[in-house]
């Protein structure tokens, strides 16, 4: 019995009131919709997942699955009108994949990235018992029906349950479901609707209140918050890291000398498989070391020729990509080159505003010292430049 999903994620997020789709809002510094792939990616019970988005995001979304390396996203389909209609699409592109009698389809909202894999494991585990299930929450608030305005009943809170996705069904159940519902013309807010109308039983898995579905502005704040309670890619901890950096390259006659992103006029520069920029090189792995990615010479080794002669505002870019992605922002970075030639100073100012705004941070968070050795060591003896930086990086929130 093999397992798919099915992301909906071809919404127009009316409700939220914003210029871009919610799916492709950030949550620390990452795609909503990525958040909620990586849940379904890091689950060894999920084989494969249809993507459902809207024909105009196709290439926006292939390149997020690109490049956050989602890699169970096997195929796409069209989104529908409704979310009913979405997912009946996801059903027609998943009928040739699966063994409608076997294998189980679990439907998940893109908009709810704090799914967790325990959630998509026992959805998985109670789906393959009881055939049709959803999870929900016990409802916390007295919810009445109400017509025009007045109260036409009040229902009993004990027997009420909030449901989320994901949902879980044998295929068959769900496809026969959902065809029939179109052939009725029958509009439900969730597929598991669609089953009970069918007729067979849905089972409720009690699932937790953080699994919210963002659908207004103030729900990308609380999810945010848990996001940060957890410090999900920090590990526990008060939300800072903290890194240092150090790099050292030796002159070389011919090279021009690249520091801080700026070309600073000498008669020699810094020898080194990339640019040599000593100082970059510094502040890249204070970075790393701050989000616990080791070093440069893991990320960018100089034995990779597509590293010869890289400009390290670039491979900074990469770097601080990684950062945003797992949640941070700069707190300050604090940086010092020792080089005993040449005078640094006129380019102090450059450097930084090079750092700020690759580090998407303010000048006053960034400091750059230079210092010569006082003529000893090898910097005193001008064979070549070092730098050290120390960075620290602050929870998004
Ligand atoms: N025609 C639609 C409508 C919704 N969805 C998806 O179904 C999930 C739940 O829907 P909802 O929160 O209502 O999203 P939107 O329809 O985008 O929001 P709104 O109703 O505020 O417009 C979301 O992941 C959304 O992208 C979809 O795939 N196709
Ligand atoms: C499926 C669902 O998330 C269960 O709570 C919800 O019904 C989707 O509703 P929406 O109006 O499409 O957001």
């Amino acid at each position: 019995m093999r397992v798919f999903a099915i992301v909906v994620a071809a919404g127009s997020g009316s409700r939220m009131n914003s210029k871009i789709k919610k799916q492709f809002m950030e949550l620390a510094g990452v795609p909503i919709l990525i958040h909620t792939l990586r849940v379904l990616e890091q689950s060894p019970l999920i084989d494969q997942i249809v993507l459902v988005i809207g024909q105009e995001d196709l290439e926006r979304v292939q390149a997020l699955i690109d490049r956050y390396k989602i890699r169970k996203v096997t195929h796409y389909a069209a989104g529908g009108q409704e979310r009913q209609a979405s997912v009946w699409n996801g059903l027609q592109v998943l009928r040739a994949l699966v063994d409608m009698q076997q294998d189980l389809v679990i439907i998940h909202d893109a908009a709810r990235p704090l799914v967790s894999t325990t959630d998509i494991e026992r959805i998985v585990e109670s789906a393959r018992e009881h055939s049709a299930v959803t999870i929900g929450t016990p409802a916390k608030d007295t919810i009445k029906k109400v017509n025009n305005g007045w109260v036409e009943e009040t229902l009993l809170r004990h027997q009420l349950y909030a449901v989320q996705t994901p949902q879980g069904f044998r295929a068959s159940l769900l496809y026969e479901a959902h065809e029939k519902a179109m052939r009725d013309n029958h509009l439900g807010t969730d597929d598991a609707s669609l089953v009970e109308w069918a007729g067979a039983p849905v089972w409720v898995v009690e699932g937790s209140y953080r699994n919210i579905k963002i659908t207004t502005p103030e729900d990308l704040q609380i999810a945010a918050s848990f996001l940060q309670e957890e410090n999900i890619y920090g590990g526990k901890g008060n939300g800072m890291r903290i890194g240092t950096g150090f790099d050292v390259h030796r002159f070389a006659e011919g090279r021009p000398l690249v520091i801080g992103g700026v070309t600073i006029p000498f008669e020699k520069g810094l020898l080194g498989h990339s640019d040599a920029d000593v100082l970059l090189h510094a502040v890249k792995d204070a970075l790393l070391g701050a989000i616990a990615e080791g070093d440069i010479g893991q990320h960018f080794p100089d034995t990779d020729e597509r590293f010869r002669g890289a400009n390290s505002v670039d491979l900074l870019k990469h770097v601080w990509q990684m950062v945003k992605e797992r949640g941070y922002r700069l707190g300050n970075l604090d940086c010092t080159i020792m080089a005993q030639r040449p005078k640094l100073r006129p380019y102090i100012e450059e450097m930084k505003a090079v750092l700020a705004k690759e580090l998407e941070a303010e000048l006053s968070q960034i400091n750059v010292k230079a210092t010569t050795t006082e003529r000893l060591g090898f910097v005193g003896r001008e064979e070549g430049i070092a730098a050290e930086a120390v960075v620290l990086l602050m929870n998004v929130l």
